[in-house]
């Protein structure tokens, strides 16, 4: 018993103040509150010594198994087994001794793993309970958890969370008796892994609660061969909050695989994952992590977005982060293919099927992507009668070779992306509606770079390392931030990579100035659709960047409704950079 209180140590030390709470309430009254672990055994109780001595007499003492299965019908293993809040009431019990007693009893649940943890148990004399007591175990059964809750936060364990899910690898806790308790999207989609079976299933050997108390924070190493025949590394960590011992975490690292690799096409392969999609910002935040359970679909996807908004790399991570990541990855640019030739370039040619045919026919994308994705860039630019082929590749699963006679069956994930209004092409009659619908059952909208402008230095800096290649990277001028903030960018983010380049190639190699710009863009800042110098001759550019500086300030601090604290944001300067231009400009 000993051993079950330190296991749940950590429970019991949470739940002891709302126990003695309860029991406080009925001063000295026959009535018992427990608190049982996740199996119904008893933990503690607390009880005057005449109702401890009464209870004892019918087992109800600690280290007593009160679940249903050993007990029958009871307040505590029926909770467990309907996973709610339960009374019952004196002949309702399953054990004659226990016809004078009612029972209310409530769940406890872990907060972060939502799995039940415990059960808070509350037996009186059937004269002394009242039918709704039991909404007074559950709202102390809700504090409880509420507690832990609050001790976890205070551990961070909810960050850890976040980071869980951005694992790539399958990734697991499991608790003390081995059950897995929660898990990644990976450990879902790659093992099929769920919650409530047992880590043992997915290692060569046992692992024992004495295993996971002395793994202390080294850690152990096991083996686990997939259906498929992967073969998978896992490395076991203990699961702690401070000294307290939860279970386990395991992460599985692929070590190889008997049918991968040597079938994957040479060049269909992906060069980029989410984690290069840098961003700070909500709105991309929030589409990445679509994008990820996206990945652990097999759902056809439409991303829309301007150009150079990353939608080639927001399909490339989708697919390289679920489960097809080991087949090809298929680009085609659907608008760069001469109209004629695109049907024979996606779903291929049996050989001699028409003039000028190789004799012994082509496989199309569709076939090469098999077991893979295939992304269709620029699908707007889709010739009519390729929709209709395509349409046709959708709803059959399988492609239909030009001369050919037989449908090939085919097993491809298919990813469309366009810079079109693909709803203003169907009014025009450039886009078929029923191809609409099949390519957008998932939809991911990229936003514009001029929609995320708290981007921007973050985008700036990384393409400036990136190019710098390990050596000193030339500083910003403030005016050259600013500009860079209030762009409009209609080129997106490979606009302004392309426009960091050519700075540093300008630069003297120490600082980026106005001068180092490229024409082009001070050329952007004249065009009306751009809010900013709107009065400006590019010419004028280089010799005015005083005037300019004043401008940037006044149109950014208009936008921010005179927040400088905003303003400074925006710029990529301080608060006292922007008060110091203020006073210069005479603008205070
Ligand atoms: N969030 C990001 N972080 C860093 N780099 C990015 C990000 N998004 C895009 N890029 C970079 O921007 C460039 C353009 O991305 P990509 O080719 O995916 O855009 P696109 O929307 O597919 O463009 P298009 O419509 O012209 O095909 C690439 O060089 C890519 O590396």
């Amino acid at each position: 018993m000993l051993a079950k209180k330190e296991q749940h140590r950590f429970l019991l030390d949470l739940a002891r103040p709302y126990i003695e709470e309860m029991f406080r309430y009925f001063n000295d009254e026959d009535i018992m509150v427990v608190l049982c672990d996740h199996d119904g055994i008893i933990l503690e109780g607390k009880a005057n010594e005449n109702t401890k001595r009464m209870l004892e007499r019918i087992r109800f003492q600690p280290g007593a198994d009160w679940n249903e299965q050993v007990a029958g019908t009871n307040a505590i293993g029926t909770a467990l087994m309907e996973k709610k809040p339960v009374q019952i009431f004196s002949a309702e019990h399953f054990c004659q001794g226990w016809h004078p007693w009612v029972c209310s009893a409530a769940p406890i649940r872990d907060p972060f793993t939502e799995q039940i943890i415990g059960v808070l148990n509350m037996t009186g004399k059937k004269k002394l309970v009242q039918a709704h007591d039991i909404f007074w175990v559950v709202s102390q059964a809700q504090k409880i958890e509420q507690a832990i809750g609050f001790h976890l936060m205070q551990q961070n364990i909810f960050s850890f969370k976040s980071v869980l899910d951005t694992i790539h690898d399958p990734f697991v806790i499991f608790d003390m008796d081995g059950r897995i308790t929660r898990h990644n999207d990976a450990a879902k989609f790659l093992l099929g892994i769920k919650i409530g079976e047992r880590i043992e299933s997915y290692m060569d050997a046992p692992i024992y609660q004495k295993d996971l108390k002395d793994l202390s924070n080294k850690g152990m190493q096991a083996l686990f061969r997939g259906k498929d025949g992967t073969d998978w590394r896992i490395r076991i960590q203990p699961y702690k909050m401070g000294t307290y011992l939860f279970g386990g975490m395991a992460i599985f690292q692929k070590i190889g695989s008997k049918t991968s690799i040597h079938v994957r096409p040479k060049g269909n392969s992906t060069r980029y994952c989410f984690n290069h999609l840098l961003t700070k910002e909500p709105s991309m935040i929030r589409l990445i992590k679509l994008a990820g359970k996206a990945s652990f679909s097999d759902k056809t996807v439409l991303i829309t977005g301007e150009t150079g908004t990353g939608k080639e790399v927001l399909a490339q991570s989708i697919h390289a982060y679920g489960p097809r990541r080991q087949g090809p990855f298929v680009g085609v640019n659907c608008g760069a293919i001469p109209k004629e030739l695109v049907a024979s370039e996606l779903f291929g040619y049996e050989g001699g099927a028409f003039t000028g045919a190789k004799s012994q026919g082509k496989k199309g994308k569709f076939l090469l992507a098999d077991k893979g994705t295939i992304f269709l860039d620029e699908i707007g630019d889709l010739p009519l009668d390729a929709q209709v082929c395509l349409l046709r590749v959708l709803e059959e699963r399988a492609v239909f070779p030009i001369g050919g006679t037989e449908p090939i069956p085919i097993d491809v994930r298919v990813i469309a992306a366009t810079h079109k209004d693909l709803k203003k092409e169907i009014k025009k009659g450039n886009f078929r509606e029923d191809l609409y619908h099949r390519l957008n059952v998932i939809s991911l909208s990229v936003p514009p770079l001029r929609e995320r402008r708290g981007d921007i230095s973050l985008l700036v800096e990384s393409f400036l390392r990136d190019a710098c290649e390990g050596k000193t990277c030339p500083q910003i001028e403030d005016e050259v931030w600013g500009i860079f903030h209030s762009y409009q960018w209609p080129g997106n983010i490979r606009q302004l990579k392309n426009v960091v380049e050519q700075a540093i190639f300008h630069s003297d190699g120490q600082v980026i100035t106005i001068n180092d710009l490229p024409q082009e863009l001070l050329m952007g800042m004249e065009k009306p659709s751009t809010d900013l110098n709107k009065t400006y001759e590019s010419s004028q550019w280089a010799g005015r960047k005083k005037k300019l500086t004043r401008e940037i300030l006044i149109e950014v601090l208009k936008k921010t409704n005179g927040c400088v604290s905003e303003a400074a944001r925006l710029l990529n300067v301080s608060r006292m950079t922007i008060y110091r231009k203020l006073k210069e400009f005479g603008l205070e």
